[in-house]
């Protein structure tokens, strides 16, 4: 098969990461058949240096001309003083909603051979495997207005959180239709307690749940399930949950895993193409200095294949290798014990490399 895909590298360890994804895809086309053709487009604080905006037309255009978008991160301090509306993060945001990007997913998958470098206890996190899908175009990201405003005669800021009934929908619909193929649990996190979107949104669960019988629905208070994650984490199957609790649950989980580092992501819509990227943001910290992680890249390259393209064998191939070379003990600085030897971002790609068969 011939693909294109677009390749929005973005900042800080964004690049770094990318690249390493496009050597994994790369690899993979020849070892299957397949080639991929990659357009290179500009987002986020790179391209405000560049364009004057996080998000030009000629990037939107460029992704829908596409079968794929695969994602590195945006933002960094150099942008931190920008007016909310100017800052790269926003470019991320508007490619999600011009691609009608309102599912996301966002697998965490313990690997055996990580959890001693965890802080968690072994029994706990060993072979964790949930998927947390966040809904992505709505809720407080998005809502109107988003205003700074005089309240009783001093500055007061706005933020709305709104979810009409079907985006509410349509992103449960899509959660029942992951856990019917996985292991049948669907845990819906809101705050039904204090939120009336969230009253919505246990509402619309409740009636989905009517067209998926063989899945058992469950409800948990976002604050419980914030401890639940860390207590027992093997309790979940699939969660789901609106934009802003799923992106502090995932940030959250990716612990379970060991670092962050290692979580991809899909996002995905009715049409294609889906975009994919690692969860993890621009790493100001360590940017520049070859010490990101690739491997949640790398995962977010092998979602593209298989959700994608159907490239499912393709897919765990990738993934195959990158259980590999943990397995093997091979590390990057974040997932390293004491003591351990710590490869560059390129020498954990070299070993992926070297795995993928
Ligand atoms: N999808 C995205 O583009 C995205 C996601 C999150 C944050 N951000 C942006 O990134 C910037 C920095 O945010 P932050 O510092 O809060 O979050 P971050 O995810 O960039 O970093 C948090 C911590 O995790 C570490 N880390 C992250 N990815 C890593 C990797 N692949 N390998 C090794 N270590 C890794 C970092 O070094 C840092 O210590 C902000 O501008 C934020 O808005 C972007
Ligand atoms: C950078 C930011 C806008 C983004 C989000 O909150 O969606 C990030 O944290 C993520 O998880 O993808
Ligand atoms: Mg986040």
């Amino acid at each position: 098969m011939n693909k294109t895909i677009t390749v929005l590298p973005g900042d800080g360890i964004g690049l770094e990461v990318v690249n390493a994804a496009t050597a994994v895809l790369d690899k993979t086309g020849e070892l299957y058949g397949h080639q991929f053709e990659y357009q290179f487009a500009d987002i986020g604080g790179t391209s405000i240096d560049k364009n004057g905006t996080p998000l030009p037309q000629a990037t939107i255009d460029t992704c829908l001309k596409s079968d794929g978008v695969l994602l590195g991160a945006v933002g960094g301090p150099k942008w931190d003083n920008l007016p909310g509306s100017e800052r790269p993060e926003k470019g991320l945001l508007g490619i999600r909603k011009a691609l009608n990007l309102f599912a996301n997913l966002r697998p965490v998958t313990g690997h055996k051979s990580l959890t001693d470098s965890s802080t968690l206890r072994k029994e706990v996190v060993d072979n964790v495997d949930l998927m947390i899908v966040r809904e992505l175009t709505g809720g407080l990201y998005f809502g109107e207005p988003q205003e700074r405003r005089e309240v009783d005669g001093e500055e007061a800021a706005v933020d709305t959180l709104q979810y009409k009934k079907s985006e509410i929908e349509r992103i449960v619909r899509q959660a029942f239709e992951l856990a019917k193929v996985r292991r049948k649990k669907l845990t819906s996190v809101d705050k039904a307690n204090v939120l009336e979107s969230s009253r919505l949104w246990r509402e619309t669960a409740e009636e989905i749940s009517e067209d998926y019988p063989e899945v058992e629905l469950d409800h948990v208070l976002v604050d419980n399930a914030a401890m639940q994650l860390i207590r027992d984490p093997k309790q979940f199957d699939v969660i789901v949950t609106e934009n802003m609790f799923g992106d502090i649950l995932s940030d959250e989980a990716s612990m379970l895993t060991g670092s962050l580092g290692m979580l991809p992501s899909a996002s995905i819509g009715s049409e294609v193409p889906g975009l994919y990227e690692p969860v993890h943001g621009s790493a100001p910290d360590i940017a520049g200095e070859g010490k990101a992680n690739p491997l949640a890249a790398i995962a977010s390259s092998a979602m593209m294949l298989k959700y994608s393209f159907g490239m499912h064998e393709e897919a765990a191939a990738i993934d195959r290798a990158v259980s590999t070379v943990l397995t093997d003990g091979h590390r990057t600085g974040d997932i390293a014990k004491e003591g351990e030897t710590i490869l560059s971002t390129d020498d954990m790609l070299e070993k992926v490399l070297e795995a993928l068969k």
